[in-house]
């Protein structure tokens, strides 16, 4: 069944055919707790519905995610709205380009897909700090995701922004939004405090009114906490769960009323340094046809991943910190380089035996390029270009200060201290109480000692005169996108101690990489001043050009350890090639100039460099590789096709 589309006629037809389409006040999805089901404008409707996220999609790319997804059978899909990614600084405001919320839920209406949104204020998603800016934590006392008053306030501060905006794209208003979620998976965190989803739950009706769809998702467990008189209640489970069992639980809830399943886990995401994740399509295909044939709707999280771009991925914390990886392919039916694959083949014969699905081919993959080897130059230690970094000159402090004490959101902050006497003996270089968040890389000297390492590594042993420089820079991984406690804290939290010596007297240089790597050029002509040592955090760049029609690519590092890349001033990731399982990075085609034109690409190694400065575009990803192999994939020049790849030494 199609669902309807906001009326967005020609005007001279209107005032005809209003006569007989659905008006505005006659459009209506609601629950009919009677037989056990929904229905859109008096209709029997059951959505079967997707998960993509548009803040990981850049926005040229938008509507071709969104065919794919329409044509693969679905009449829904299901997104959040990440605060952070919104209000930058507090009574900051940016919906343009890839933040453009309402062109993209445009862009859904003309791919005739419905919207079930997730405004929050919390979103998890593997998303820095679940979509809650950090800015929230500058007063550090903060309770996030309670009926704090200082939280509540943030909240009803942005909903009374966001939430008139998304009014008429409601679905009885005329718009495709038919329900929107409350919080996410509340039951999962330990406040379980109703007066804060009650406080929510009020001012979505004050701003939403009462006709549109208020519900809750939770994971089997959190249904206790997580759902609310007069939210419906749905749960989320994946392909290995017992389906029937947690069913049984939402019926504990909602004892009449749909089935609702608001995310089947198609696949899975991915941590660095950890085996790469996938679920079979066997078990995803098997399950998806289970629920569907008791009439349950649908949402399959994801559909279509993406990308963590720039410094947004999340983290999870098991014991230890666990970042999320660049790449959010999920495994997901459409791959990270938005690319039907034989799960969504799958999945869309699935979904043809319930309801109707578009006809027609789902397009091809999209042209692919592969490229290099390149081989990159040094542009210089990130120390010498400090002040051009942090053009406001650094902070002072006795002891040092939180990248949110000096409101600094993401990426780099150098902490420096002097040495106040000779280090002959290697002496002990630590942080207590694991107070490194996240890796703190050491630089005596401006010579590179070694890293500190958030709950894994947090001791070194340095040596040095009195009045040397001890600089560490310090690398937010990301904060806690889910788990107990959101407010993590990133820097040093604590001062460091050499030998029995607590330092103090700190400068702290907030840095501003992006800008720096936006405005080069005339910063190029510093990197002869001084002699460079190859070693710790380190600039490297090289101009292309490609000589075809190009494509979408696959930067790929080997023999790089771990940092950032830019391409063309836009921060296309971290890497960790050292750690994996990612290798490459997806670099869209959109993100490339035209043919013949000089694209930059640069990055900011952090740890160490290979003998070899090179780096590749692959036609393919490698996302599953956790060896500390690497490879150099040697091009054939004719073909421009990868021979068989020769192995390099490990780390
Ligand atoms: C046992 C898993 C609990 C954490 N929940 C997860 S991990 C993957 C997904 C996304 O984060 C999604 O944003 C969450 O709502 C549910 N979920």
């Amino acid at each position: 069944m199609d669902p309807k589309k906001p009326l967005c006629l020609p005007s001279l037809l209107l005032p005809l055919l209003t006569l007989l389409l659905p008006q505005a006040d006659t459009r209506s999805f609601v629950v009919d707790r009677d037989h056990d089901r929904f229905l859109l404008d008096g209709v029997p409707f059951r959505y079967v519905s997707g998960s993509l996220h548009y803040f990981r999609v850049p926005r040229v790319l938008w509507a071709d995610r969104l065919f794919k997804m329409r044509m693969s059978g679905l009449n829904a899909i299901q997104f959040y709205v990440p605060w952070n990614y919104h209000e930058p600084e507090p009574g900051v405001y940016n919906f343009n380009g890839s933040r453009d919320l309402i062109a993209f839920l445009n862009e859904a209406t003309i791919a005739d897909l419905l919207v079930i949104l997730r405004p929050g204020p919390y979103i998890c998603a593997e998303w820095e700090m679940g979509g809650l800016p950090s800015w929230l934590l500058r007063k550090p006392s903060i309770h996030l995701r309670t009926s704090d008053p200082d939280f509540l306030a943030a909240v009803d501060s942005w909903f009374k922004v966001l939430l008139p905006k998304i009014y008429p794209w409601l679905y009885h208003n005329g718009g495709n939004i038919i329900s929107i979620q409350v919080e996410n998976e509340y039951g999962s965190y330990r406040a379980c405090d109703f007066s804060y989803m009650r406080h929510l739950a009020g001012l979505f009706r004050a701003l939403l009114g009462d006709k549109i769809l208020l519900f809750t998702t939770d994971g089997p467990e959190g249904l206790k906490c997580g759902s609310l008189k007069g939210l419906y209640t749905t749960v989320d489970f994946g392909p290995a769960d017992n389906m029937t069992k947690i069913f049984a639980l939402q019926r504990k809830y909602e004892p009449r009323g749909p089935l609702v399943n608001s995310e089947y886990y198609t696949g899975w995401l991915d941590y660095w340094g950890q085996n790469h994740s996938t679920r079979s399509i066997p078990s995803v295909t098997q399950g998806l046809k289970n629920m569907l044939k008791l009439g349950a709707s649908v949402n399959m999280y994801m559909f279509h991943g993406g990308t963590n771009f720039g410094y947004w991925n999340g983290a999870d914390e098991k014991g230890h910190f666990l970042p999320i990886t660049t790449s959010y392919d999920y495994d997901a039916p459409i791959s990270e380089a938005g690319d039907p694959t034989p799960k969504l083949f799958a999945l869309r014969n699935v979904i043809s035996q319930f309801q109707e699905i578009p006809l027609g081919p789902l397009p091809p993959p999209s042209p692919k390029m592969m490229l290099g080897p390149l081989t990159l130059h040094m542009d210089g230690n990130l120390l010498n270009f400090l002040y051009f970094l942090c053009p406001q000159g650094p902070i002072h402090s006795i002891l040092p200060m939180t990248f949110e004490a000096v409101k600094q959101d993401h990426g780099f902050m150098l902490y420096r201290t002097y040495l106040t006497r000779n280090i002959f003996e290697p002496t002990q270089f630590w942080v207590p109480n694991n107070g490194v968040h996240d890796r703190g890389y050491v630089m005596v000297d401006g010579v590179f000692q070694g890293v500190l390492e958030r709950n894994m590594k947090y001791k070194l042993f340095l040596t040095g005169k009195v009045g040397a420089k001890l600089d560490v820079l310090l690398e937010n991984m990301g904060r806690l996108s889910f788990g107990s406690n959101h407010s993590d804290f990133k820097g040093l939290l604590e001062p460091p101690i050499l030998g029995q010596r607590i330092l103090t007297q700190w400068l702290m240089f907030p840095l501003k990489v992006d800008k720096l790597v936006k405005w080069w050029f005339p910063l190029q002509l510093l990197k002869r001043s001084r002699p460079q040592t190859p070693s710790g955090p380190t600039f490297y760049s090289t101009t292309f050009k490609i000589l075809d029609s190009g494509g979408d690519t696959f930067l790929f590092l080997p023999g790089w350890t771990k940092g950032q890349v830019w391409i063309n001033g836009f921060n296309l990731g971290r890497y960790w090639t050292k750690w994996g399982p990612q290798q490459t990075l997806y670099v869209p085609r959109p993100l490339l100039l035209p043919r013949g034109a000089l694209n930059k690409i640069t990055l900011l190694e952090l740890e160490n460099v290979p003998s070899q400065p090179q780096i590749q575009f692959l036609d393919s990803p490698i996302l599953n590789s956790t060896s500390h192999k690497t490879y150099i994939y040697s091009l054939s020049a004719d073909t421009q096709s990868a021979s068989e790849p020769m192995e390099l030494s490990g780390h």
